[in-house]
């Protein structure tokens, strides 16, 4: 499996989880609850960058608290109905 197919994979199981909740994980932080789901989710999101910025500044754990950040992100943005295309497509646009 590529690169690419596999952040396309896990961001399909999002949308999926999304749009047929399920118990899990991702299905119950994006439904709403006593607290907002982008509340929640934009919460994570802080507190997933405070863990890189502490496996940064200790060189420990730095690939595994990225991927939780990078994670979370995508659940905000499949949560915001963002396609995975137009995060591409912005990459693309960067590129000089
Ligand atoms: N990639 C991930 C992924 N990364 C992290 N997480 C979850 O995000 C949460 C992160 O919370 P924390 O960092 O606070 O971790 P914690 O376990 O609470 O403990 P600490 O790190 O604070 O010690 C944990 O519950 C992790 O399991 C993830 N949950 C799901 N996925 C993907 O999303 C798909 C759908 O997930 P489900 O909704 O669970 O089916 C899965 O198939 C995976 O591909």
């Amino acid at each position: 499996m590529s690169n690419e197919e596999i952040i396309r994979e896990v961001y399909e199981v999002l949308e999926s989880r999304r749009d047929n909740p399920i118990d899990s994980y991702t299905s119950n932080i994006m439904k709403d609850s006593d607290k907002r789901a982008e509340d929640k989710i934009l919460e994570k999101i802080a507190e997933e960058a405070g863990e890189v910025l502490i496996a940064s500044k200790n060189d420990e754990n730095l690939v595994y608290e990225s991927v939780d950040l990078i994670f979370h992100t995508l659940l905000l943005l499949v949560y915001k109905g963002i396609e995975l295309d137009e995060i591409f497509e912005e990459f693309a646009r960067r590129r000089k």
